[in-house]
């Protein structure tokens, strides 16, 4: 199933797992996307600036209503606040990148796991992975109908992208088509746990160690008050210097995967982030998060358009790194 690739990505991620310093030297930009239609062209040369420059920035009128994602964020809490008997009857099936996992993800550049527990869903494969609703009343429907959101603009995102690297406007869209079994699309809900006192990053421990991510695009939702987000440009990894990325609920934060990266022949640039324990003085209660990865469909084929490397399918690429990251399942 998996190829022989060697993923020079996983080599730089061992690197990363540092302290490092902080720097307020990067601008963490804002793109409004309203009337997308008219502003198409403006919108896309905003994006890849954005993208090329830091490759994190953060996306506003986006039209998911505020009140969507709210809901979604309290439907998140609810589920984690469940048992973990209930929670531990929907566990995490590697394969597939879907379910529940507590304390099990281990990072590369860490070598600890990260500390929270998360439930993915990937449409075609959440038969008997969702809480029923007698466990929680309306979850599934708040979920698929935030995931189904998401995907739009994570579509409309990548639909500029697309435009600026020669392929048709429609290259990505048919490459994360929800219709096919193939879909790998994955939204995570996340719940970071409270720190204990005396239990800080000085210590080693990170709520997520520092990492790319595997995907084109994500779309990161963060509350507002639960910050903790960092992000190192990775063609400034040797200063591992981190900037901070404010939680704002009117944002979302979008940043470049490593699918994208080799999609576009390294034009478009993924970038180290991690979520790190707060610090004395700092807010020690629980952090919740929600991210969307668009991930391109599993047999959707890997190739830039200059060719720069063998082209590989999606599904294959994402295997190596999901195998990397867990400990048996
Ligand atoms: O929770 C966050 O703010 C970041 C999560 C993240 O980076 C991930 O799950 O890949
Ligand atoms: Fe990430």
């Amino acid at each position: 199933m998996t190829t022989s690739y060697d993923l020079t990505e996983l080599q730089k991620e061992t690197r990363m797992g540092a302290l490092g310093s902080e720097t307020s030297n990067r601008e963490i930009r804002r793109i409004d996307l309203s009337d997308f239609a008219l502003r198409k062209t403006e919108i896309a040369h905003q994006l890849w600036d954005a993208a090329v420059d830091v490759g994190f920035f953060q996306i506003v009128n986006h039209g998911i209503a505020l009140d969507d994602v709210r809901n979604a964020f309290a439907m998140t809490e609810r589920f984690f606040a469940l048992p973990d008997a209930v929670k531990a009857q929907y566990p995490l099936k590697k394969a597939l990148n879907v379910g529940w996992e507590s304390r099990a993800q281990v990072r590369p550049s860490t070598g600890t796991p990260d500390q929270k527990e998360s439930y993915q869903i990937t449409r075609p494969h959440m038969v008997d992975l969702w809480p029923t609703d007698e466990e929680l009343a309306g979850f599934q429907a708040t979920m698929q109908a935030f995931e189904g959101q998401c995907w739009q603009v994570a579509m409309q995102v990548l639909s500029c992208f697309a435009w600026k690297l020669g392929f048709d406007e429609a290259f990505f869209l048919r490459a994360h088509d929800p219709a096919q079994a193939s879909y790998q699309s994955t939204l995570r809900l996340l719940h970071y746990f409270a720190t204990p006192p005396g239990q800080q990053a000085g210590l080693g421990l990170w709520r997520a160690g520092a990492h790319t991510d595997f995907d084109c695009l994500t779309l990161l939702f963060q509350r507002q008050g639960q910050g903790g987000l960092q992000v190192c440009p990775g063609k400034e990894m040797e200063s591992l210097a981190w900037t901070s990325v404010e939680p704002d609920e009117q944002a979302v934060t979008c940043n470049i995967g490593d699918m994208l990266m080799r999609w576009s022949d390294d034009q478009l640039p993924s970038n180290f982030h991690r979520v790190k324990n707060p610090l004395p003085g700092e807010y020690m209660g629980p952090r919740y998060s929600m991210a969307f990865f668009a991930q391109a469909n599993r047999d959707a084929t890997i190739e830039g358009p200059g060719r720069k490397y063998p082209p590989i399918t999606a599904g294959d690429y994402l295997n190596q790194r999901v195998a990397a990251n867990f400990k048996a399942y």
